[in-house]
């Protein structure tokens, strides 16, 4: 990296680190990158301040009920009506619903990280989609991306077949979006709405060790092409608990404007998934130009460490919707389109219980990754950066080592605090794309993981 860049790279470390955010989940939120930016007492005056444009971007059916409705208000320098055509661009490694390259697999299937991108690539063209289910153009459904980058992005990206739940797993990233900028960390999660223009660039490792070198980017996306997440009901728990909404972080008015000083703005690259397809046109600005903005279908980040994790004080374990962050409600009541589930740090102190994950055989299907460390129902072979896919009915749960282990077990108050694990938990089986069916870092042998769990049984004896 030579000493501009990584001059650079520090720079935009600095400018994460600064940025200042709104606080609250689902709310309706304002900002204004300049003050008297942003209309008062309506949406759409005569004329709006300072010469701005406004724009209503709508999440939402304009019917939806109100708990439901996502629109937001966006006061801009030029409309985003104002481009030129779209054209077909490459897909690249991104794939979408439906999924009908292979067919359903009820095999455990397991995947190494994915490999080196070739240099120059950024995180749209390190998208790599592993799987999903539903129809991009029925809205129902989800799919199972993961990045690796190694180059910021200098074009825009929006997709208007779904949100994006973005969860690094390496490198931090600075998120230019048309509400603003935010700063996700491995550990953090962010959300981009559907539709909202933004652009990713990659500030490498915290540590300054790691600047030095080229910064990459790894991670999971879940793109959600159904109803928009939303914290789950909390039942029994009561009023608090799990992800707090006050934790959850939008960000504040930001804009781009190269032409502020009479300077000719440089041509901007803007990318636009639709119906499963990414289609490419030149704006002759940049459409991250927006100056105030109003409303609730916002960009946002979540730090997962925050995640008030709540479990048994007695015995057994419950199932791990206990740990959900973020649900996709479908159509039937408590049957997620798909679950955001943290498996973070936490104290077992269950008596008399088996603690890891128990065997289990789950309509629902899961695929799991793992941010850092280990996780607890896999003894190795589970590495950050990889993932699991345990569809629809597939028997699974503790790998043979672990069975022994937690079964001799001494069962003392234990804290688990050497990895977060995560899982996309949805009501559809996962199809498996082909680059993923057939690629290389697939893991020939998982089912190994369960050989040799021995039989104890001994009818009319205890073992
Ligand atoms: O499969 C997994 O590891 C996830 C999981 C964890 C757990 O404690 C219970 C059920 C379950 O699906
Ligand atoms: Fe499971």
């Amino acid at each position: 990296m030579s000493g501009d860049a990584r001059n650079g790279a520090t720079a935009l470390r600095k400018t994460a680190e600064a940025l200042t955010y709104l606080s609250g989940f689902g709310n309706e939120h304002s900002s204004e990158a300049v003050p008297g930016a942003l209309p008062q007492g309506r949406n759409s005056p005569q004329r709006v301040p300072l010469g701005l444009y406004a724009e209503q971007l709508s999440g939402s059916a304009f019917t939806e009920p109100r708990a439901h409705n996502r629109r937001s208000w966006l006061y801009r320098i030029r409309p985003s009506a104002a481009h030129p055509a779209f054209t077909r661009t490459d897909n690249g490694a991104l794939r979408s619903a439906p999924f009908t390259e292979s067919v359903p697999d009820p095999n455990r299937l397991r995947w190494n990280p994915l490999p080196e991108p070739a240099p120059g690539t950024d995180f749209l063209a390190g998208l790599w989609t592993l799987g999903g289910n539903g129809d991009a153009t029925q809205r129902t459904g989800m799919a199972v991306h993961l990045y690796h980058a190694n180059s910021s992005m200098e074009r825009v990206f929006s997709d208007a077949d779904g949100e994006l739940l973005i969860v690094p797993e390496q490198g931090g990233l600075l998120l230019r979006t048309e509400f603003g900028l935010l700063h996700v960390e491995p550990g953090h999660v962010a959300l981009i709405p559907r539709g909202v223009r933004f652009r990713v660039e990659l500030l490498g490792d915290a540590s300054d060790d790691a600047r030095t070198t080229h910064p990459t980017a790894r991670g999971y996306v879940c793109e959600n092409y159904g109803a928009p997440f939303q914290l789950p009901d909390l039942g029994p728990i009561g009023a608090n608990g799990l992800a707090n909404p006050r934790d959850f972080r939008a960000p504040v008015a930001a804009y781009e404007d190269a032409e502020a000083d009479g300077h000719t703005a440089e041509p901007v690259e803007v990318v636009n998934k639709f119906c499963g397809n990414l289609w490419t046109a030149m704006y002759d600005h940049s459409p991250l130009d927006v100056v105030a903005w109003h409303g609730n279908h916002v960009p946002y980040t979540y730090d997962l460490r925050l995640f008030n994790v709540i479990g048994t004080i007695s015995y057994d374990h419950p199932d791990p919707s206990i740990f959900t962050v973020l649900t996709s409600p479908s159509d039937t009541p408590g049957l997620a389109g798909v679950d955001f589930v943290v498996f973070a740090p936490r104290w077992l102190v269950g008596e008399d219980t088996f603690r890891p994950p128990y065997f289990h055989r789950n309509v629902m299907s899961e695929y799991m990754g793992l941010i850092e460390g280990a996780y607890d129902a896999k003894a190795e072979g589970f590495v950050p950066g990889g993932g699991s896919l345990h569809n629809m009915m597939s028997a699974h749960g503790p790998d043979r080592e672990t069975f022994e282990r937690a079964s001799a077990a001494e069962l003392r108050p234990q804290k688990i605090d050497d990895g977060l694990a995560f899982m996309f938990e949805t009501r559809w089986p996962v199809t498996a794309t082909a680059q993923a069916a057939h690629a290389e870092h697939l893991q020939a042998s998982y089912d190994d993981v369960w050989q040799g769990l021995e039989r104890h049984f001994r009818a009319g004896g205890r073992p």
